[in-house]
């Protein structure tokens, strides 16, 4: 493979220097924000954002239970929203409501904790996993007003309860033992969701459920403090996920924004729902199908704000290619071959991922070095 640099894509003129650190209890107190968080004027919330996007509310209860007529529906209200902006929301999933209880109640815990002490998990230059306060150390500027926590999680494996143990030590047992149920039950979704996106798009329930059967996945906490400039800043910033399908739970409180027909809306809160969008990923595995769409947190001045993401990805080695059903003359193949071990790489240590991720991706695996 031969490797190319992607275009520069921030920075050009050089940046004040970073502050020190992202400590959210000092932060969140400050009338002014430092400038590394302040983003462009195109790229700052808008207010006409809060106008709700309606996105199907799809119950699931009928296609787990094996009810063809319910199967029926939700496989074409799914169907659908992925054809047209890759996001729907699920009720009646099967995960309990003291499992979502206790993962908040987590987040809450954890990032309630000193920087010194969450600190202890901290993220790697380089690496996905790991805690940072903010991205300080790792961009230098249009930074994210968010604490993150992130780990792998795979089946068949302890994991994720592995990583509180020996990372955080026994006394973080607890998050160990909640984190590792909730991402078990996240996989399990996600493979029941995944069998819905093979019938829809006419390869047969198995394909995709087979294809992520041993998947290499992310869990992310994500923890938005509040600030007393909102308007100038974002807590997660306009991107699409690399990955594959994202779970996500948020917390009553409201952030996620959606651009679509040329603007942005707002996902509101529901306790019960999850919302589920298509990555980069899948985009490609669906030939171009489906949509990989450009999202987006925004925080407030009032109450931190939580949201937890499982982002199915594939095996690290696995090909990653559209089944024969999805490519013919009519519809030649959109993306090169790529592995997500690949593409994973390219996000943390080339390009910070955004609405363009996949397009700059396939350029660079497939392109000569521009001399
Ligand atoms: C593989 C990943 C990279 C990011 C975390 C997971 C899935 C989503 C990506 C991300 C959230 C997209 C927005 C920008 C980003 C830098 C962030 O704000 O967290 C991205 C993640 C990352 O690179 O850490
Ligand atoms: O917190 C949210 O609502 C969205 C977060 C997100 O898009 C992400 O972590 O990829
Ligand atoms: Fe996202």
């Amino acid at each position: 493979m031969v490797c190319r640099t992607p275009d520069a894509k921030q920075d050009e003129s050089p940046p004040p220097p970073p502050p020190p650190e992202f400590d959210a209890t000092v932060l969140s107190q400050q009338r002014d924000i430092p400038a590394q968080f302040i983003w462009p004027e195109g790229e700052k919330p808008t207010e006409d954002a809060c106008e709700e996007l309606p996105v199907p509310l799809i119950d699931l209860a009928g296609f787990l239970s094996g009810q063809p007529e319910s199967a029926a529906e939700v496989v074409r209200l799914v169907g659908e929203a992925c054809s047209s902006h890759g996001f729907f929301q699920v009720i009646n999933h099967g995960i309990s409501s003291q499992l979502l209880t206790d993962a908040h109640r987590s987040v809450e815990s954890f990032f309630s904790m000193s920087l010194q002490e969450k600190q202890r998990a901290q993220r790697k230059p380089g690496e996905s996993c790991g805690y940072a306060s903010s991205f300080t150390g790792r961009f230098s500027s249009k930074l994210p007003w968010k604490e993150t926590l992130s780990f792998r999680f795979s089946p068949f494996s302890t994991v994720v309860f592995e990583y509180f143990a020996n990372t955080l030590g026994e006394e973080f047992r607890h998050f160990g033992e909640v984190y590792q149920d909730y991402c078990e039950a996240m996989s399990k979704l996600s493979l029941e969701i995944m069998e819905v996106l093979g019938m829809s798009l006419g390869v047969g329930k198995a394909h995709f459920r087979d294809f992520f059967h041993g998947n290499e996945s992310i869990m992310r906490l994500n923890y938005y403090p509040p600030c007393q400039k909102p308007e100038l800043t974002l807590g997660t910033g306009p991107h699409c996920d690399p990955t594959s399908l994202t779970i996500l739970h948020q917390d009553d409180v409201g952030g996620l924004q959606v651009f679509t027909d040329g603007r942005w809306r707002t996902i509101r809160p529901k306790t019960d729902a999850f919302v589920v969008n298509i990555g980069d990923t899948f985009m490609a595995l669906s030939n171009g199908r489906y949509k990989s769409c450009l999202h987006r947190a925004v925080v407030n001045r009032e109450v931190p704000r939580k949201s937890l993401a499982f982002f199915l990805c594939p095996e690290m080695e696995k090909v990653v290619r559209p089944p024969n059903g999805l490519v013919d003359s009519d519809h030649p193949r959109v993306y090169p071959d790529f592995t997500w071990s690949a593409l994973l790489e390219f996000t943390q240590k080339h390009y910070r991922a955004d609405m363009k991720t996949l397009d700059a991706f396939s350029q660079w695996i497939q392109g000569p070095v521009a001399i």
